[in-house]
């Protein structure tokens, strides 16, 4: 028979933030903390405020006695002059995305307690496998370290982010990020914004980017990779650019490298989201042949086969390789 697992985190008072979320043991990296379904969702696809208050109302009052007054007792910045406006400023400050859409979001008894931090320890995501939000340590974790999660879906410069996190969640972060000294800080901003504006370049070019002009596109990645890892960010945007490249490489034709930026991609997801999540059979497949992805085949002008990996190159020469630099 087996045991109960033992727990490995804690719900505590954290002082200046509320309540939070402690590590009872060592964590390593790649750990799932928690996996939790939630007690309330609330759609975006809601267009009316009669339709928003019977959503909200439906799922507040049947809640259990417990549930309800732990819902009660989550932080809320908006505010409310009755119930439904409380409960919804709850929802407000509170409500993790179920899915990459963000269009619905849940309130878990757990995660919703995980705070801030711009460089977090730990992630979370909505499995759809599991139908259930996962939360993984992305670095180690020692024991009665605060589990952090970034509430920002993209890492932008100190200010940006300290705008946003005032505006939308009320207080003023104080990670360990946001308090570098001065000229580490605009540093770090330089390099933060370097990557959003090379994002911002491949999302105009959209899909015909990835194949004109491609070396290009592929030279945009390898330079947001390579200020990633410059940064002490953990795994920083490598899991948006080791996808992007796999694109650029596949529409290409690049069977060779793609195969290398999706196992690139698959390494990421495993411990991010653990081996149960669609992301990992996504890519695993890719893996194992990336022609089946949807863009194989916009272009030839790359060709090679999965063969043609040269393994035996050092370190550097196999990233100049892969990069084609
Ligand atoms: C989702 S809740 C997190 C749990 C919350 N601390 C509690 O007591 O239930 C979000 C709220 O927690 C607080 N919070 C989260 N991260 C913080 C941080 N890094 N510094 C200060 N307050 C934080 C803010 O009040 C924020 O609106």
């Amino acid at each position: 028979m087996q045991g109960t697992p033992e727990k490995i985190y804690a719900v505590e008072h954290i002082p200046g933030k509320g309540r939070g979320v402690v590590a009872l043991t060592d964590i390593t990296k790649g750990t799932r903390v928690m996996s939790e379904k939630p007690i309330i969702t609330i759609s975006q696809n809601i267009t009316s405020i009669q339709q928003l208050r019977t959503c909200i109302l439906d799922q507040v009052s049947s809640l259990s006695k417990y549930d309800r007054q732990e819902f009660f007792s989550m932080a809320n910045v908006y505010g409310g002059i009755n119930p439904l406006e409380t409960w919804y400023g709850i929802l407000r400050t509170n409500a993790l995305p179920m899915g990459p859409n963000l269009d619905t979001g849940g309130i878990f008894l757990q995660a919703c307690r995980i705070n801030h931090a711009c460089d977090g320890n730990a992630v979370h995501c909505w499995n759809e496998n599991l139908n259930q939000l996962t939360i993984h340590a992305i670095r180690d974790i020692r024991k009665g370290e605060e589990i952090t999660i970034s509430y920002l879906a993209t890492l932008r410069n100190r200010q940006a982010r300290q705008d946003e996190l005032l505006h939308n969640f009320g207080f003023l972060c104080a990670c360990q990020l946001c308090c570098l000294p001065l000229g580490e800080s605009k540093c770090n901003d330089a390099a933060l914004d370097r990557i959003h504006a090379i994002d911002d370049i491949i999302e105009k070019r959209g899909i015909k980017g990835l194949v004109k002009p491609a070396q290009k596109m592929l030279s945009y990645v390898d330079e947001q990779v390579r200020i990633w890892k410059k940064t002490t960010i953990a795994e920083g945007g490598l899991t948006r650019a080791y996808p992007d490249a796999f694109q650029i490489a596949v529409a290409n034709g690049d069977l060779a490298r793609a195969r290398v930026f999706a196992e690139r991609c698959l390494r990421l997801y495993e411990t991010s989201l653990g081996n149960d999540s669609p992301d990992v059979a996504e890519y695993g497949a890719f893996v194992v042949n990336p022609a089946t992805h949807k863009y194989y085949g916009m272009s030839t002008k790359w060709a090679t086969t999965v063969d043609e990996i040269p393994y035996s190159l050092d370190t550097q020469s196999f990233e100049d390789w892969l990069w084609r630099r």
